[in-house]
């Protein structure tokens, strides 16, 4: 398999910058040969270590010279790790055989630019690591060759995201790369688990590559009990990855399994790879260590428990607390004699382990009433801190209510499984991977890849959860061993995950509360100072269709994905979003869709908008249009804009209508009940202009048409209650939620009442409640949109 040579780009997280931008075309000469000319082991070694010791003195000189700006060693420890940028053009599969099936290679062998399918390497690290976007060194064969290799996308957790100097490691199935200079090769290792970290007596090592030194010859016949204290050692400078080696070491040459000392082992590696976020593995050995005995395997449960807990199976995680705590009753069970009778001293029971089934409780009522009450929003809305690194909300999924099922749209789609009225919840998500970092969209995507690929190299069941059923575009690959374990480690293929990310993720703002305030509403929208938002991938979410008149609206509280229904929706039907903001352009929104998602949209909307009658007076409509935001550019509509803009507008306005009008005197199109999205933009300036001047009757005139141009009829007075929501539930229209529905509701609502229509008013103030809900996921402070909180701006 021969890989075209692409432009390769990596991305340095903290700062933007290309590092690494090759022009490869020296290079495609060599496809597929043997490289003319190697260099020599002491040349790579040489110019490697005087690349380390320039990296050292620039390090410290930036620490002496005091830098703590972005790129500073001192920065630098905040900030994300590098990640290299994934380029889909050079997609390629993970390896999924055994290293112990591929036939092994002499780094001579290698050929440029070539993926060496059914071989592999075995090498040993000559070099201490050079860190960057991925970790590179100089490796040596049997036969004495060197090279360097470069590894990407290892998790920290991993001893391999350091590549430490003596170790020897298995390559599955190697790309050697031309790296743009002439003579300049390395083997590219881009998918984690093509690398493998192998025992230092496995017997693949060739003897050339076993440990020369004392030091590490006595390493080997290192007694299990010995790497138990290495272990511990390791775990008290909080060397965590090295302390799970060793406790692996340990195991590996214990001869009882069975034994305490097993056990002991166990339950020590449980706990690290509890604190390394290695869930899978804490609760698998936690499970190993149990004894039999409830005054140790109550801690076993515990940690299980946490494990599942952290990996948000509360179901699960709920049957380990109840077996700790049964068990941890059992162990000592010292009841008091005196008052109260029924209280023990069993401290676990009284404390953590109590508090922490407590919690899951809460997360199981959570995911199975999934009320407003049970969520409680306004208390997580009210916990958010991005100073303080609170935007992981401790909550659990409602998703009970939908289901995946095949959809007449596209593949799998989400469908409803009971009806859900109009503002009520559709579901509540907790995102499966989402970064602490709000960047602009390219960083954002880096963190979110970065974060998707680390979590699932540490827990194989989440990779298996998300490579193997979640949409990637139809021309990627699958191998059906996705997450699963291959030499120890879980297949994760990173241009799946790439591509993935890239059809699934969403784009969440700290709070959508907050998004819909006027004064941060159009703060950073341009495209050079992109707002800066967080990404995320939310599974069940995932499989949700668009339509550009959706019957649902997502919101965010943190990690935390709301979904509440905008219109009625019945049992059985398929349950939309929209991916991106709709353009009243047909033309422009079709093709983002088709550039970001390589779909055609057919929904009720798309499907009219593009008939020939409609598409007849599009072309005028878009000038009318266009006329329209360039007279907005000049004259803002809350700062008293005069007389002879306001007039234009109104002309702008009537002949947008007209235009309109024609059309659906000839097609079933932008009629009542059907958005006529064109004229939102001149109605809602002109709602705003008349606000500004006090003009109440054509205030009340503007927000009704603002709520005609989304497809809505103006709120029907009700004494049941009910009118808010009958706006919303008109049958047979398909109209559009938007924030922009709510202002022309709530201002609508603020001119009825001065010009005294009580009734009037209080309709539309219900439907703005409602409204605001349904965009928000929980708010119904109809103060967050009002404009004069903006005033001069
Ligand atoms: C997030 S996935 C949605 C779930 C997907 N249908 C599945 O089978 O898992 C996004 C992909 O679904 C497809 N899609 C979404 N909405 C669509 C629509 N209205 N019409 C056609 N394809 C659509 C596109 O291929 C898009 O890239």
């Amino acid at each position: 398999m021969e890989a075209p040579l692409q432009k390769l780009q990596s991305v340095h997280l903290n700062n933007g910058l290309l590092l690494d931008v090759q022009d490869a075309d020296n290079g495609a000469a060599l496809v597929g040969q043997l490289p003319p000319k190697r260099t020599s082991s002491k040349a790579l070694v040489k110019k490697h270590r005087a690349h380390l010791k320039a990296q050292e003195a620039a390090a410290a000189t930036m620490g002496n010279n005091g830098a703590t700006g972005s790129g500073s060693p001192a920065s630098q420890m905040d900030d994300p790790r590098p990640v290299k940028q994934v380029v889909l053009a050079d997609a390629y599969p993970a390896s999924t055989r055994s290293i112990r099936d591929l036939e092994i290679i002499l780094l001579d062998e290698l050929k440029v630019e070539t993926h060496h399918d059914g071989k592999g390497l075995i090498l040993k690290a000559a070099t201490p690591a050079y860190r960057g976007v991925g970790a590179v060194s100089v490796v040596v064969d049997a036969a004495g060759n060197a090279d360097k290799l470069a590894i990407y996308n290892h998790s920290d957790t991993s001893l391999l995201s350091n590549l430490p100097e003596g170790c020897v490691v298995a390559v599955k199935e190697p790309y050697y790369k031309y790296n743009g200079t002439p003579h300049d090769y390395m083997i590219c290792v881009d998918h984690p688990s093509d690398v493998v970290l192998l025992r230092f007596n496995d017997p693949l090592i060739p003897k050339a590559l076993r440990p020369a030194t004392e030091e590490a010859k006595a390493a080997l016949s290192k007694s299990p009990e010995a790497w138990r204290s290495a272990g511990d050692m390791a775990f008290l400078q909080r060397d965590f990855p090295t302390a799970a080696y060793c406790y692996t070491e340990a195991l590996e040459t214990v001869s009882d399994k069975a034994s305490t000392f097993a056990a002991d082992v166990y339950t020590k590696r449980a706990g690290v790879n509890l604190l390394l976020g290695r869930y899978d593995g804490a609760r698998d050995d936690a499970l190993v260590s149990r004894t039999g005995s409830a005054a140790t395997d109550w801690r076993a449960y515990f940690t299980a428990a946490k494990a599942t807990y952290g990996l948000c199976r509360y179901p699960e995680s709920r049957g380990y607390f109840e077996q700790a705590l049964s068990l941890a009753k059992q162990s000592t069970p010292t009841p008091t004699p005196s008052p109260p009778p029924t209280t023990t001293t069993n401290a676990a029971v009284d404390g953590p382990l109590q508090r922490e089934h407590e919690r899951c409780l809460a997360r199981l009522r959570e995911e199975t009433e999934g009320s407003d009450a049970a969520y409680d929003f306004p208390a997580m809305y009210a916990s958010l801190s991005l100073a303080k690194n609170q935007v992981h909300l401790d909550r659990g999924s409602f998703l009970r209510r939908t289901a995946v099922r095949r959809s007449a749209f596209h593949g799998n789609g989400l469908f409803a499984l009971e009806p859900i009225g109009v503002g009520e919840l559709v579901f509540v998500e907790k995102a499966a991977f989402m970064p602490n970092q709000y960047y602009d969209p390219t960083r954002a995507s880096a963190a979110l890849y970065a974060t998707m690929v680390r979590q699932m190299c540490d827990n194989p069941s989440v990779a298996v959860e998300v490579l193997q059923p979640l949409y990637g575009g139809d021309s990627i690959v699958r191998t059906g061993h996705e997450g699963e374990l291959v030499d120890g480690v879980p297949v994760v293929d990173v241009f799946l995950a790439e591509t993935i990310r890239l059809k699934n993720c969403f784009s969440a703002p700290l709070a959508t509360l907050d998004d819909c305030r006027p004064e941060n509403a159009s703060a950073g929208a341009s495209a050079s100072a992109p707002r800066l938002m967080a990404k995320g991938l939310w599974k069940h979410a995932s499989y949700l269709n668009h339509s550009c008149v959706p019957n649902t609206m997502r919101s965010f509280l943190g990690d935390v994905m709301i979904s509440r229904a905008v219109k009625p929706i019945a049992a059985g039907e398929e349950v939309f979003q929209q991916y991106i903001p709709v353009k009243a352009d047909v033309r422009a929104r079709q093709a983002e869709l088709q550039a970001g998602w390589g779909f055609q949209c057919i929904c009720p909307l798309c499907s009219r908008d593009t008939t020939p009658e409609a598409q007849a007076g599009h072309a005028h409509r878009r000038t009318l249009l266009q006329a329209a935001e360039k007279l907005a550019s000049k004259h803002a509509p809350h700062r008293l804009p005069p007389d002879a803009a306001v007039r234009t507008m109104e002309r702008l306005a009537r002949q947008m209508t007209a235009s309109y009008d024609e059309t659906s005197r000839v097609a079933d199109a932008y009629g009542p009940g059907q958005p006529r999205l064109g004229l939102v933009y001149p109605t809602m300036w002109l709602l705003r202009a008349h606000r500004c001047r006090h003009r109440h009757a054509k205030v009340v005139q503007y927000a009704e048409q603002t709520l005609q141009c989304f497809g809505y009829s103006r709120p029907p007075h009700s004494t049941d209650g009910n009118g808010a929501a009958t706006m919303y539930s008109k049958p047979g229209a398909s109209p559009l939620h938007t924030v922009h529905v709510v202002s022309a509701l709530v201002y609508g609502a603020e001119a009825h009442r001065v010009l005294g229509q009580a009734d009037e008013a209080d309709a539309f103030e219900a439907a703005a409640r409602l409204g605001l809900r349904m965009v928000t996921g929980f708010s119904d402070d109809l103060e967050v949109i009002n404009e004069d909180n903006m005033a001069g701006r």
